[in-house]
């Protein structure tokens, strides 16, 4: 298969607490991969390490071919959610997207506008975040993650603490980019969610990552 995303022998260790210990796996374009296991197994950081928010101790991450860290930090065109996104809760949605988009510059107010209204927010709102719900805020993390029409999605939990309803728009939501063919990377603890959204799942456990369903071509 021509692998998209490349993982090999990647090692990371906090200290005395080894995290990963030789994870190797590679991913098509299109596909959309899963990612369960127990608290702490280290499905976070494998998806840090991806976008180059933590280095492995060893080992090397290919995205498109190009190796990160060789005078990349960080792989190019992937949008992530990962955590609780940090806004600027003194500004509106709107604002604060104008304030990411500026970082990269690729990107003007009319996307941003599209991004907000795909995930179910409306760009006029001049609610503070601060004072938006939960739900709101994950939304906004998620218009944040596609808004450059990134290729490559990481999301990490991005039902967390949603309401059903909430919960069912994000499912749609991430239906529709499935559907648009983005490389999907999501953590979920529903596993009913991974199931229905995933072509490949990979569980984390005892540093060691195993495929569990899905197949590899
Ligand atoms: N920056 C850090 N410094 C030290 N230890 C860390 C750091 N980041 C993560 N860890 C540790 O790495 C391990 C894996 O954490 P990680 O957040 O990846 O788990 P997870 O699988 O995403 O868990 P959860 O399902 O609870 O979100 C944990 O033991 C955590 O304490």
């Amino acid at each position: 298969m021509d692998a998209y995303i490349e993982l090999n022998n990647i090692t990371k260790r906090f200290g005395q607490n080894i995290v990963l210990e030789n994870i190797s796996f590679s991913v098509k374009k299109g596909a959309a991969v899963g990612l369960v296991g127990a608290n702490g197994s280290g499905k976070s950081v494998l998806f840090k390490i991806l976008c180059g928010f933590e280095r492995p101790d060893s080992g090397q991450v290919l995205i498109r071919g190009k190796q990160l860290g060789k005078g990349r930090d960080f792989p190019e065109h992937v949008g992530v959610f990962i955590n609780s996104p940090g806004f600027v809760g003194i500004y509106s949605g709107l604002q604060n997207l104008k304030f990411l988009a500026a970082i990269q510059g690729k990107i003007g107010e009319r996307e941003i506008r599209e991004a907000m209204l795909k995930v179910g927010l409306d760009p006029e709102n001049k609610t503070k975040v601060d004072n938006y719900s939960l739900g709101m805020k994950q939304k906004l993390g998620l218009a944040q993650a596609i808004m450059e029409n990134q290729d490559i999605l990481v999301l990490d939990e991005p039902f967390n603490a949603l309401d059903y309803q909430t919960y069912e728009e994000m499912k749609q939501m991430l239906l529709e980019l499935k559907a648009e063919g983005k490389t999907m990377f999501l953590t979920s603890h529903h596993y009913q969610d991974i199931e229905l959204l995933c072509d490949q799942v990979y569980l984390i456990e005892n540093h060691k990552i195993a495929l569990v369903s899905g197949h590899l071509t």
